[in-house]
């Protein structure tokens, strides 16, 4: 294709059958960026070729029957055996075998394992190492390898998630992944040299960024062992764009059949309007949609991130992983959460249609929706995210400086709310600043006061996560308005364009605090008279978003062929369309369903009933 943006090329490829989930689905999204975000020159110029030209094709096996948030606690072993200078992978337990990878079971013939890295005895932890398990000659699968798919799923039906486990199998110490190596002098590519240590060592063992294992099996750890985790980084970084996509694609379809529906007298004798203006199904979709813009803005500012703390780190610097973990994992909890969410929402707002395959609705939520799950548990992520801010927190308290978007925090949680019935963006902000710098403190008291009572620092720690996970999920909303406020203020938008953006801008912020009151009212912020401003301005933004709304999603610009859907064609034509959809439906194909005469006929005509049992043995 020549694209070289990554996500621009997954969007593309995923044009030409959307929402279906390719097989090769991981092969470009988690196989190939891990072998060049984890490899050495030497095996990048060994594997990448193959890789990318498709004799090579792999998948990302991590996950293991018991083990798929914990990965220190992944069973699969990788022993290192220096008398043949090979790693020996297997499989000790049932739990041990890796257990959903998609496209592992019948498509790949290699994939990256991550298995516990054990050298002269001792323990590394987690590491990553290319394996292939099928012939790539005929595909037949290789001794020492048992691997299958794992069955149906909620969706993913296209794609062929895989069991596979491991029997001794020993593969070639170049296999394990390792990033820049050196001989002698240092190459001026290699100056990671300080996350390793320098050493003679043969040309052949390509030792890398990361970790390396010597021949004799001396284990050289990276600075950071959670560099191995980069390639979750990177995805998670892109979930956030995938999860806006498709809300964007429900607010499309939904929006647009809502002005084409036309249900219920307005009043006796009158016409039936449009059921996008009824004002509850404004209150449905317009924040959805304002929500699909936040999260499209917030996906190209995390994916941007990623790229520039991706370029510090292959040049040396590691200062920026934490923040750029915080706000990966945390935003790709947040926008799959609020993307599942919406899509539901979506559909359930186009009724029976919606229910309709038709629709394209069921498919964007299936694939979608699996997304608060794979990359690491949502839970699990806005925990990590809290810990984050948490570290921030007891920073802020030592009066350190704290990086941009989180400056917010160990602010005076004195004041009350400039709110007045203008709803002034910078107002929304210090709203949400607030109550994110409220809950965070909270979080931390909470931590405090059980470690003073005599908790150990695990136990005070599950005994706040609910109000951490509450702590993160308020900072990822923060910067996501944030985020939003500072694009439309920024951007150098046409009057008329900045006027429609602004109050689309302003009912994500303001239908974020009526559907959270609780937590910005806790603590007097706002008063009562202050909601109110909020709650007619919501109510006054929808009449001033209507006018715009089937444009507003028009400017999203996806072809009827990605929307897949007879409600949200572009040229509104739905009837015809379900019409048609039904008729092409292969059961329609012969009058009499070959079944009648099988199983209704016996009840309908017993009399007759040996005719069909003629007809059955056809
Ligand atoms: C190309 C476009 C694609 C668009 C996207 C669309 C679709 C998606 C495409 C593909 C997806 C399809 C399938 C999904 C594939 C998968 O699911 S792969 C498997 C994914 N699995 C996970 O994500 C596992 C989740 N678990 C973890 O990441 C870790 O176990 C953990 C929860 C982070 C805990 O790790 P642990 O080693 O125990 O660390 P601990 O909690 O003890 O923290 C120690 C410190 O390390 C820091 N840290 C943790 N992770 C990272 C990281 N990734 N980067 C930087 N730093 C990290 C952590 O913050 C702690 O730091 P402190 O300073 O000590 O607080
Ligand atoms: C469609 C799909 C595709 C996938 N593709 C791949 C792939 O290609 N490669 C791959 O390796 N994996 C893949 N996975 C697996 C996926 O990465 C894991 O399912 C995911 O990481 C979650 O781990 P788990 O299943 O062990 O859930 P668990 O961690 O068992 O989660 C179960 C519950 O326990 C809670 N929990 C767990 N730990 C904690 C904690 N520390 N604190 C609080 N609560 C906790 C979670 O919040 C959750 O509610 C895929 C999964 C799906 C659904």
């Amino acid at each position: 294709m020549g694209i070289t943006d990554m996500q621009e090329a997954f969007y593309y490829r995923e044009c030409a059958a959307a929402h279906e989930n390719s097989p090769l689905g991981l092969h470009y999204a988690m196989f190939l960026p891990t072998i060049n975000k984890q490899a050495t020159p030497e095996q990048k110029k060994k594997w990448l070729p193959l890789a990318e030209n498709y004799k090579m094709i792999g998948t990302y096996a991590q996950t293991e029957l018991g083990h798929g948030t914990f990965i220190r606690g992944l069973e699969t072993t990788a022993t290192y055996d220096p008398k043949t200078k090979e790693f020996i992978l297997d499989s000790p337990t049932l739990t041990s075998k890796k257990y959903w990878p998609g496209c592992l079971g019948k498509t790949s013939n290699h994939c990256v394992v991550m298995a516990q890295l054990y050298t002269q005895g001792k323990s590394h932890g987690p590491h990553m190492f290319m394996v292939q398990i099928r012939s790539m000659e005929d595909h037949s699968v290789l001794p020492g390898i048992e691997v299958g798919v794992i069955g149906n799923k909620f969706g993913y039906g296209t794609n062929d998630n895989g069991f596979l486990s491991f029997d001794k199998l020993r593969i070639p110490r170049e296999n394990m992944l390792m990033r820049y190596s050196q001989v002698g002098r240092i190459p001026r590519e290699n100056m990671l040299m300080r996350y390793s240590q320098v050493s003679r060592i043969p040309r052949e063992n390509m030792l890398m960024r990361y970790s390396q294992v010597h021949e004799d099996g001396t284990y050289v750890k990276p600075q950071n062992a959670k560099l191995a985790y980069g390639s979750m980084v990177l995805i998670r970084s892109s979930i956030v764009s995938d999860a806006a996509r498709g809300l964007a694609q429900a607010c499309v379809i939904s929006i647009r059949y809502s002005a084409v529906r036309r249900q219920t007298e307005a009043y006796p004798g009158g016409e039936e309007p449009q059921i996008l203006d009824y004002q509850t199904q404004q209150y449905r979709l317009f924040p959805l949609l304002a929500s699909a813009y936040s999260l499209q803005l917030a996906g190209k500012y995390v994916f941007n991130t990623y790229l520039e703390v991706n370029d510090q780190i292959e040049k040396g610097n590691l200062e920026s992983m934490p923040e750029l973990h915080a706000l990966s994992a945390g935003l790709k909890a947040f926008s799959t959460y609020e993307a599942s969410a919406g899509i539901e929402v979506c559909r359930i707002c186009c009724g029976g249609h919606g229910y309709s395959q038709a629709s394209g609705l069921p498919k964007i939520y299936v694939d979608v929706v699996p997304g608060c799950t794979y990359e690491g548990e949502n839970t699990v992520m806005m925990l990590q995210t809290a810990r984050y801010l948490m570290k921030c927190y007891s920073r802020a308290k030592q009066g350190q400086k704290l990086p941009g978007f989180v400056q917010y925090i160990g602010q005076n949680l004195n004041k009350k709310s400039c709110m007045s019935e203008e709803v002034a963006l910078g107002c929304l902000v210090m709203a949400y600043e607030h109550r994110a710098a409220r809950l965070v403190e909270a979080a931390a008291m909470r931590m405090q006061s059980l470690i003073q009572g005599g908790k150990k620092q695990h136990e005070a720690w599950n005994g706040s996560s609910v109000q951490l996970f509450w702590a993160a999920k308020a900072h990822c909303h923060l910067f996501c308005v944030k985020n939003f406020v500072d694009a439309i203020q920024a951007k150098s938008l046409s009057s008329k364009t900045v006027t429609v953006m602004k109050s689309v801008c302003q009912l994500y912020g303001v239908h974020g605090i009526l559907e959270n009151l609780g937590e910005f009212m806790q603590d007097g912020f706002f008063s009562g008279e202050q909601v109110g401003y909020l709650q007619r301005k919501m109510l006054a933004l929808f009449e001033n978003i209507r006018p715009n709304a089937v444009a507003l999603v028009d400017a999203f610009d996806y072809p009827d062929m990605v929307l897949g859907s007879c409600l949200g064609r572009y040229d509104g034509q739905v009837y015809q369309a379900l019409y048609d959809y039904a008729k092409s439906a292969p059961m329609n194909q012969t009058e009499i369903h070959s079944t009648y005469y099988k199983h209704l006929k016996p009840l309908i005509n017993p009399e007759t009933t040996s005719d069909a049992m003629q007809f059955a043995k056809l």
